[in-house]
């Protein structure tokens, strides 16, 4: 059993891939095995979250996650708990290896009850895993929502119930749920949806239990890369070696988000950073950081500079564009430039040509400008998330940054779209992405391929997040900046 941290790298598969492993996993072990592994890595992790529990309620649903619970219910009797499990569904229904482990649970004592009970230490989700189907309702709904009200622990068992284990949206009419609160052991293997959109609040520390069975060689559906590999830097280099940044934004107004983008390149390690306003009547100098050099956006020769295009840009910037895409040597592009991208299709046309002809660039849409480059609603952007990512990816040939809770890192190729589990809603706060796009143009501007700049930047931003301390004041943009790791 391995506990998933942002510093884990590991293969996600989805439901259909997940059946088959799990079919051949199956075939090859005596019957009722997986289930039998399963039952006790939930009964183990039950006993280690709640030691002292004098009552554990186990609401098992009509399938084999409803099985897991049984099998789980039988091994905590054995060890001395007490769990009280309710059901749902017609018992003479239950797959073949549920039925067994109901009987087991049975055997075991365990106490059954048509009701949850008033009071318990832990609750145990197995009514729904990568089975689930459809909305739940009735009891199900209601014993779902006595653990979200209760604010006692709960342990999910595969997947949260009502959680869709590919794109990790919720069921209609599912309270989103408090990560705090949360465990979810997830077995042979790890589901993109525990990952991204609703998945992390509904799963909360997520466990892995390869039930014995190793790792699997099917290509997989997504993956999480863990910690970045520190990029060291030679005694013998100079700022020539870590390459120009220039950032071009700022319209009137704006200035800010143009120079929270320059700060973080800078703090990110970029060899010089030079900062193209597109407000004319724009201070000439930032004097609380002077290392920034301000210049007139249009007079900025890109052809050996990595451009980061698009903060605090307002419409202005669509002008700009096509001299962008065509001259800069790499190419970060955020915000007004991907609002202006998203309604003309003449500018799409230039990118994908950008991206066709190889070279590097990274688009980081949010949600909302990923949904009006797809023509989209955000709703639909977020319902699948990974394939938003990869859908932008490949209409543009670019590496797509799909942002926000478990952000989707896409590239145009074969390689499977990477989740980051760093960062959390301390960023949910304005001009972090700014932030990132700066860092992702220091790390393009230092040579490194464009997916590796995207992942391995993001991951940094998030992870400037994850340590910031918790009685500290709150993280501001500004401060995400100056803390952008080289
Ligand atoms: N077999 C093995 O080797 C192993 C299996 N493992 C475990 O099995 C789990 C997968 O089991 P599963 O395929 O039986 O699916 P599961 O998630 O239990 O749900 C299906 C049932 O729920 C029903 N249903 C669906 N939606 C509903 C709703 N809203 N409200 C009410 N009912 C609803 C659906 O009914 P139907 O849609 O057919 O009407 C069907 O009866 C997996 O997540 C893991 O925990 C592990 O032990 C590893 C080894
Ligand atoms: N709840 C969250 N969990 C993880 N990351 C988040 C969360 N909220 C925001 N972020 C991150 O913060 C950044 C916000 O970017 P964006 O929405 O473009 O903000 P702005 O336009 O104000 O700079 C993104 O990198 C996003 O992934
Ligand atoms: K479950």
């Amino acid at each position: 059993m391995q506990r998933i941290t942002s510093a884990t790298a590991a293969d996600l598969f989805d439901i259909a891939a997940t059946r088959r492993i799990e079919q051949a996993a199956s075939a090859a072990l005596p019957a009722h095995t997986l289930m039998r592994r399963a039952g006790l890595a939930v009964a183990k992790l039950a006993m280690a979250i709640a030691p002292h529990a004098r009552t554990i309620w186990v609401a098992c649903g009509p399938g084999n996650n409803g099985g897991d619970g049984f099998e789980a219910a039988a091994q905590l009797r054995h060890r001395g708990f007490f769990p009280v499990v309710t059901s749902i569904g017609d018992e003479g229904m239950l797959p073949p290896d549920a039925k067994a482990s109901l009987q087991r649970a049975r055997d075991a004592g365990v106490t059954f009850a048509s009701t949850p009970p008033s009071d318990y230490e832990l609750a145990i989700d197995a009514l729904l895993g990568i089975g689930s189907t459809r909305p739940p309702e009735g009891a199900m709904a209601d014993w779902l929502e006595k653990m979200h009200a209760s604010g006692q622990p709960v342990l999910c068992v595969d997947v949260p119930s009502g959680l869709n284990a590919d794109t990790g949206t919720l069921a209609q009419g599912v309270s989103p749920a408090q990560a705090s609160t949360r465990t979810c052991i997830t077995f042979l293997t790890l589901k993109p949806g525990l990952f991204t959109a609703q998945g992390r609040d509904a799963a909360g520390t997520v466990w892995f239990d390869d039930l014995g069975c190793g790792a699997f060689k099917d290509q997989p559906t997504a993956r999480i890369a863990g910690a970045p590999e520190a990029q060291p830097r030679n005694h013998a280099s100079h700022k020539g070696s870590y390459g120009d940044v220039a950032v071009i934004g700022g319209a009137s107004g704006m200035a800010g988000a143009a120079l929270l983008a320059g700060s973080a390149a800078l703090h990110g390690g970029a060899g010089r950073v030079f900062v193209g306003l597109l407000d004319p009547s724009a201070a000439p100098v930032d004097t609380a950081r002077p290392e920034l050099m301000l210049r007139d956006a249009r007079t900025l020769d890109l052809s050996s500079m990595t451009a980061v295009c698009g903060c605090g840009a307002g419409e202005a910037v669509g002008e700009l564009l096509p001299a962008v895409f065509s001259s800069a040597a790499a190419l970060v592009l955020d915000a007004d430039a991907l609002n202006a991208i998203a309604a003309d299709g003449v500018l799409q046309a230039q990118l994908a040509s950008r991206g066709k002809s190889g070279s590097p660039t990274v688009i980081t849409p949010h949600p909302l400008e990923a949904a009006r480059l797809l023509d989209r609603s955000v709703g639909e952007v977020q319902a699948d998330r990974l394939a938003a990512a990869r859908g932008l990816a490949a209409r543009f040939g670019v590496v797509a940054v799909l942002k926000g809770s478990g952000t989707v890192v896409a590239s145009p190729g074969e390689a499977p779209p990477i989740i980051n589990l760093s960062g959390n809603a301390r960023l949910a706060t304005a001009g972090t992405g700014d932030v990132l796009a700066g860092m992702i143009g220091a790390a393009l501007a230092a040579g490194r391929p464009a997916f590796e700049a995207a992942r391995e930047a993001v991951w940094q931003h998030g992870h400037i997040a994850d340590t910031w301390p918790a009685d500290a004041a709150p993280l501001t943009a500004g401060t995400l900046a100056r803390r952008a790791p080289v």
